[in-house]
């Protein structure tokens, strides 16, 4: 089998709360093989969005070892981590973080500049992207003029721009109603499979996650592999 996008080794991350250390994960294994999709399920403040953060580089872990495509990611420097960022990760949060003053396909552009593409090459990619997300005809809108659905479509397109080899989703349709979470869900499995990026979504949701590869459950700091 080929190398895993991305290792989790005995990862470790706690906070401090009112001077006591809360650990939040106590120890995690897990492995994301190339174009896999994982579901990561587990109760409210179990840790799914600090594992996330973690595997997405954007924080640091306590312990252990965030291994992203090869690279030993948890202690490498702040350049490094950006680089991995950009070029190998792609991130969909609950709430769309869509820059307010550029329109779709500005902001699924401005992954690729920020990586160096030329502006028609990266126009070229946002509008395949929008068009496998059906928002061809909505490109050249703001995100305020879009639906809360449309918006989250942009966000995932914004996150494939840069061919990432790994996507991490947080609850990314948690923020919608259940018809269109259904619908824009549908997408992003659809798109990740298109685009053979491999996947870890958490989400709340038992039907969306049993549409995954496979399920990992986070409960009290530890990692479960489920059916
Ligand atoms: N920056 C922080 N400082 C202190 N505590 C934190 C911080 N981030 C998260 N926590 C705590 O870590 C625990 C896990 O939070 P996290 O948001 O990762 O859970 P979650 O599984 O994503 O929850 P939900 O499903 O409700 O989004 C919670 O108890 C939370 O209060």
């Amino acid at each position: 089998m080929s190398e895993p996008v991305l290792i989790l080794e005995r990862l470790v991350r706690r906070f401090e709360q009112g001077g006591q250390v809360l650990e939040v994960l106590r120890g995690i294994d897990f492995r994301l093989h190339p174009g896999e999709m994982v579901g990561l399920i587990g109760p409210s403040g179990a840790g799914k969005s600090t594992l996330l953060h973690a595997a997405g580089l954007l924080e640091r872990p306590d312990g252990g070892r965030v291994v992203i495509d090869g690279t030993d990611a948890g202690r490498a420097d702040d350049g490094v981590r950006t680089r991995l960022r950009r070029a190998t990760i792609g991130f969909v949060y609950q709430f769309h973080h869509l820059l307010p003053e550029f329109s779709a396909i500005e902001n699924v552009m401005m992954p690729q500049l920020l990586a160096g593409q030329g502006r028609s090459r990266a126009r070229a990619r946002a509008a395949e992207l929008l068009d496998l997300m059906g928002l061809s005809a909505r490109a050249d809108h703001r995100p305020a003029r879009l639906s809360g659905g449309e918006q989250q479509r942009v966000a995932i397109a914004r996150a494939l721009a840069n061919r990432p080899r790994l996507l991490l989703a947080d609850e990314p349709t948690g923020n919608l109603d259940p018809e269109t979470a259904e619908r824009v869900f549908g997408l992003l499995v659809s798109a990740a499979r298109d685009q053979g990026v491999a996947a870890l979504i958490a989400t709340h949701n038992p039907e969306l996650a049993a549409r995954m590869d496979r399920r990992v459950r986070l409960d009290q700091g530890r990692l479960d592999h489920v059916a």
